[in-house]
């Protein structure tokens, strides 16, 4: 499946006159203290508007941001060929928001409000949201506003969870992140050319120029990588395949796994340690299926360690375990 991505078209923000200027290093004016915590500040990014930046070392695995939605209605019907229809939701936001204490109805009216040509009329609690909403799970949308000041980039250095058993979101560091660095995430599937994430980002209202979106080699290898994953995809759901086919198809695992990783695509490397584990075992090597697996846990479990995703791959882990040691029984035993 697809990372989370925020569900409406987010745009500029104008927001930025708060906090401080990041480049100088100057203070301007404080920012209201739930914006910040101790790892982390809001801060104005050039050209981005506001944005989230750590203010220490940040090793892999660290939980940034760990928030509730503030706000959550129910995810408005989606038309063919005209999108959500935002204005059904006016009566529920209206209700949640009359249900927010007036320092919760501030936090809410004071995130970015982007409006397109022709929205002049739009409700600002529709603009605000569609700005800034995340899923909630189970068809909802809800606001994080804390979650709502991270930017986007295509090769993001944070994941973005949410936790259905917990009823929460959560920021955490795919990779260690370094004093001073901006912390991204995606807001869209990555696994594109560049035109197509840019076409993609468009509805944001900005265009990307992270470091994926520099280079064309980064956009060929994204376009190859979504490929195999599909050819993965379709061939690990066969019952039969031939020695030859199992063979080539590892090979092709294990140069995912080198793509992906040399891309910084943490969101997909769970996938890529899983196809890698199964075809090891339809190879009939349990040892090595049982390390890709465990990585494969370790990436699960970097956004939380009862996850489902975690909890089947634990299953997945401990058939491994008992075929290992049937297999060192004694034939006679077995
Ligand atoms: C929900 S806001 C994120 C925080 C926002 N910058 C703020 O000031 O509150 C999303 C908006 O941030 C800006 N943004 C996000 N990622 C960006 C990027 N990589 N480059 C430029 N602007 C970006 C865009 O204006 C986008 O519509």
């Amino acid at each position: 499946c697809e990372p989370s991505q925020p569900v409406f078209p987010r745009h500029v923000c104008d927001a930025d006159l708060l906090g401080r200027d990041w480049n100088s290093g100057m203070k301007t004016l404080p920012l209201p203290l739930q914006n910040s915590s101790s790892i982390y500040d809001v801060v104005s990014i050039p050209g981005k508007g506001l944005g989230v930046v750590a203010t220490k070392f940040l090793p892999r695995g660290t939980k940034i941001i760990v928030e509730e939605a503030l706000l959550s209605v129910p995810m408005p019907e989606m038309v063919s060929g005209q999108g959500f229809r935002i204005a059904d939701m006016l009566t529920n936001v209206e209700n949640s928001f009359e249900a927010l204490s007036p320092q919760q109805q501030q936090s809410f009216l004071e995130l970015h409000d982007h409006r397109f040509t022709g929205d002049e009329d739009q409700s600002r609690l529709l603009t605000i949201l569609r700005s800034n909403a995340y899923n909630t799970g189970d068809d909802h949308v809800g606001i994080f506003p804390k979650i709502a000041r991270i930017n986007h980039s295509c090769k993001p250095n944070s994941g973005n969870f949410w936790s259905k058993k917990k009823s929460h979101r959560i920021i955490y560091a795919f990779r260690d992140i370094e004093e001073g660095e901006e912390i991204t995430v995606s807001y869209i599937p990555l696994l594109k050319s560049i035109q197509e994430r840019h076409a993609r980002l468009y509805q944001y209202g900005f265009t990307c120029d992270c470091s994926a979106c520099q280079s064309s080699e980064s956009s060929m290898r994204r376009t190859k990588i979504s490929n195999t994953i599909e050819i993965l995809e379709q061939k690990v759901h066969l019952q039969t395949l031939k020695d030859r086919t199992i063979e080539k198809m590892l090979a092709k695992a294990t140069n995912l796994v080198d793509m992906i990783e040399n891309e910084e695509l943490g969101d997909y490397l769970a996938k890529a340690y899983h196809l890698t584990a199964v075809f090891h075992e339809r190879k009939g090597d349990v040892v090595e299926a049982k390390k890709w697996a465990t990585k494969e846990l370790d990436m699960y479990q970097l956004a939380e360690l009862h996850s489902m995703d975690a909890l089947t791959t634990i299953e997945y882990i401990d058939d491994l375990s008992m075929t290992e040691m049937m297999k060192l029984l004694p034939k006679k035993e077995i």
